[in-house]
């Protein structure tokens, strides 16, 4: 059995041991949506599997009268039989090229709608369904699967209209022929050929062990070469080999036990199938010498056997294959009935009417859905009027960052409410609201492609004057005409090819050509070299200008300037007020945060 993916009768994995119910049944037919647009090529696929089967089934019985034909017991001459024989064989060429030619036409289009939907699906869920679930579990959503389904339609469908017509045609046939031989048959073979699978599937569970434990040693070859600096730097190289050494050992174990079932099993098959072969051969023999059936339908008679003997076999992996696809099946409807925030069957909204930017938070309460028990903030009460700067200080872990989250949206409030222009944020929709806000991120993360393409980001409609024009107020301009292939450049994954300052300006770029009303500036937490710093620090003042900006400042002395600075304490404001206000207070954190600093620059300058 041509099996893509797994292997014939593979184990099935735990998690995919769906219980084969009614329910289950109906939900996984739920899929067949995605092949309604192809119906066309699905009742054509249909059609030739039918035919094709039909023309396989003829054979036997052709090789029957081929015989008849020798022993000059036929109506028929020998070139007639093998040109009917070849017409057959044509005819089933031709079948089955059409049936994997409209299974492919449905097969493949369908899956690719059905990753498609996924794939819109997960990057429009809002953020805490992210988080609940791991990017690795969501991919292999993505390929795993959703090829699971694909085999379903390609190959086990076939396969199982193909078992279930030749059994049952095989079965009438050989009926037909003889009682007496197909009740001596049905009472051997089916009965070895499942004995067959139980001895096979116990095998592979054996050889699934050995395999475990190759990975298994595999992992310690993987992480050792990974940390190898660290093996190196504790001298640990003898205990790895021994450690590599102990799994091998073990694996090899394994093997060969399962070796000893693998030759056991083959005898094992090898015997009984022609035992039983034999046995039939010996009584239709029989059966011939007493003249009750023609030598030429034993001869059928055998082939529909050897037929039938294999879809019994195909029949037991049938099961596992409906179980997995149960499994895929409702762990990607699962998916696709979670609800987007963002609608993308609708056109992107066009920005409505410019915003002037003014945000409040007004005693806002919030927990994060995955530790809804820890309060992070306890009635937060800020504003920025439109075109004033806000920065949030405070210690790690005091809130900040969740504040912008919220502004973002991209978490539901527990108490409390966010306006901007007046409007509470849940009432704008959300695309609208994001195009609102740039965000210029600690860390800058940049995609794959061209330095181009990735200032585009922040607005993808622009023209190439915009996206120079931007890079140049962001002071990114320079560096990027200095490589040879200037906004062509390739910036490696994750930006790697870029420093950490001209990273920062090309986000600052971006962020000028989305230009939105409200910025939130996430200050990098290390800091640069003076030139990059000055850099930035100019690229990020000509972003500001006439923006509601609110920083997350990890370094005090870039916040002297703004409007209003909130010191976070466990998720509460503790102070606000003006830099000079702030280090007036006597004793105040402000105060005291800015003195810790400006002991640590002493210190590092008189190399303390
Ligand atoms: N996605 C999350 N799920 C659960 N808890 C979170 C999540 N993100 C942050 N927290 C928790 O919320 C609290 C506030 O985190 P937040 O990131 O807002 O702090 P911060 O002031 O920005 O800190 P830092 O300066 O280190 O970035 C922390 O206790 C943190 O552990």
């Amino acid at each position: 059995m041509a099996k893509r993916g797994r292997n014939f009768g593979e184990e099935t994995p735990e998690e995919d041991k769906k219980k084969i119910t009614g329910d289950s049944l109906k939900r996984t037919l739920r899929m067949f949506r995605f092949v309604r647009p192809y119906r066309t090529q699905f009742v054509l696929m249909c059609v030739f599997l039918a035919l094709s089967t039909a023309s396989t089934l003829v054979f036997p019985a052709l090789i029957g009268q081929v015989t008849k034909v020798i022993e000059g017991k036929s109506p028929f001459t020998l070139n007639q039989v093998i040109g009917l024989f070849g017409g057959v064989l044509v005819l089933q060429a031709i079948f089955s090229f059409f049936r994997i030619y409209f299974s492919a036409q449905v097969s493949e289009r369908a899956m690719a709608d059905v990753r498609r939907a996924v794939y819109a699906k997960i990057i429009t869920l809002p953020i805490p369904f992210m988080e609940k679930r791991r990017v690795g579990e969501l991919t292999s959503r993505l390929s795993a699967d959703v090829s699971q389904l694909q085999d379903v339609l390609s190959i086990t469908l076939a396969e199982f209209f193909r078992q279930i017509a030749t059994l049952l045609g095989g079965t009438a046939f050989i009926l037909y022929v003889s009682w007496k031989l197909t009740l001596f048959m049905l009472g051997t073979f089916p009965v070895i050929v499942v004995a067959a699978i139980v001895f096979g599937r116990f095998i592979r569970k054996l050889s699934k062990e050995s395999q475990d434990q190759l990975a298994a040693a595999s992992v310690i070859v993987e992480e050792t070469l990974q940390s190898i600096n660290v093996v190196k730097a504790f001298t640990n190289e003898r205990f790895e080999i021994g450690r590599y050494s102990g799994a091998l050992v073990k694996m090899v174990n394994t093997a060969l036990r399962t070796a000893k079932f693998r030759g056991l099993f083959v005898s094992f098959v090898i015997t009984t199938m022609f035992g039983a072969i034999m046995a039939i051969v010996w009584y239709g023999g029989n059966l011939v010498q007493s003249k009750e059936i023609a030598f030429a339908d034993l001869l059928s008679f055998i082939f529909y056997t050897a037929f039938i003997g294999g879809s019994v076999a195909g029949m037991g992996d049938m099961y596992a294959q409906i179980q997995r696809t149960i499994g895929a099946s409702e762990r990607i409807l699962d998916i696709l009935d979670e609800e987007s925030e963002v609608d993308v069957e609708q056109p992107q909204p066009v920005l409505a009417a410019p915003i002037t930017g003014d945000v409040a938070f007004a005693d806002v309460t919030f927990s994060y859905p995955a530790r809804p028990d820890v309060e992070v903030l306890k009635g937060i009460s800020l504003r920025v009027d439109s075109g004033k700067k806000i920065a949030l200080v405070g210690q790690s872990g005091a809130g900040k960052s969740t504040i912008v989250q919220l502004l973002m949206r991209y978490y539901p409030l527990a108490g409390g409410q966010i306006t901007i222009d007046g409007r509470p944020i849940n009432t704008i929709d959300v695309t609208t609201l994001r195009q609102h806000i740039a965000v210029v991120p600690q860390e800058v993360m940049l995609f794959g492609g061209t330095i181009e393409e990735n200032i585009r980001y922040g607005k993808p409609n622009a023209t190439e004057t915009d996206v120079r024009d931007a890079a140049r107020r962001a002071n990114a301009l320079g560096f990027i005409e200095s490589f040879p292939e200037g906004m062509q450049t390739i910036v490696g994954e994750r930006g790697v090819k870029l420093s950490g300052g001209q990273r920062q300006r090309i986000a600052i770029a971006r962020a000028i050509l989305k230009d939105p009303a409200i910025l939130i500036l996430d200050e990098a937490t290390s800091s640069l070299d003076a030139e990059s710093e000055r850099l930035v620090q100019e690229a990020l003042n000509e972003l500001m200008q006439n923006r509601t900006t609110l920083i997350i400042a990890h370094r005090l002395a870039t916040i002297r300037s703004v409007d209003q600075i909130y010191v976070l304490r466990d998720g509460l404001i503790a102070e606000q007020g003006t830099h000079d206000q702030l280090t007036n207070v006597p004793d105040g954190l402000y105060a005291n945060l800015v003195k810790l600093q400006f002991e640590n620059v002493n210190n590092v300058i008189n190399g303390h």
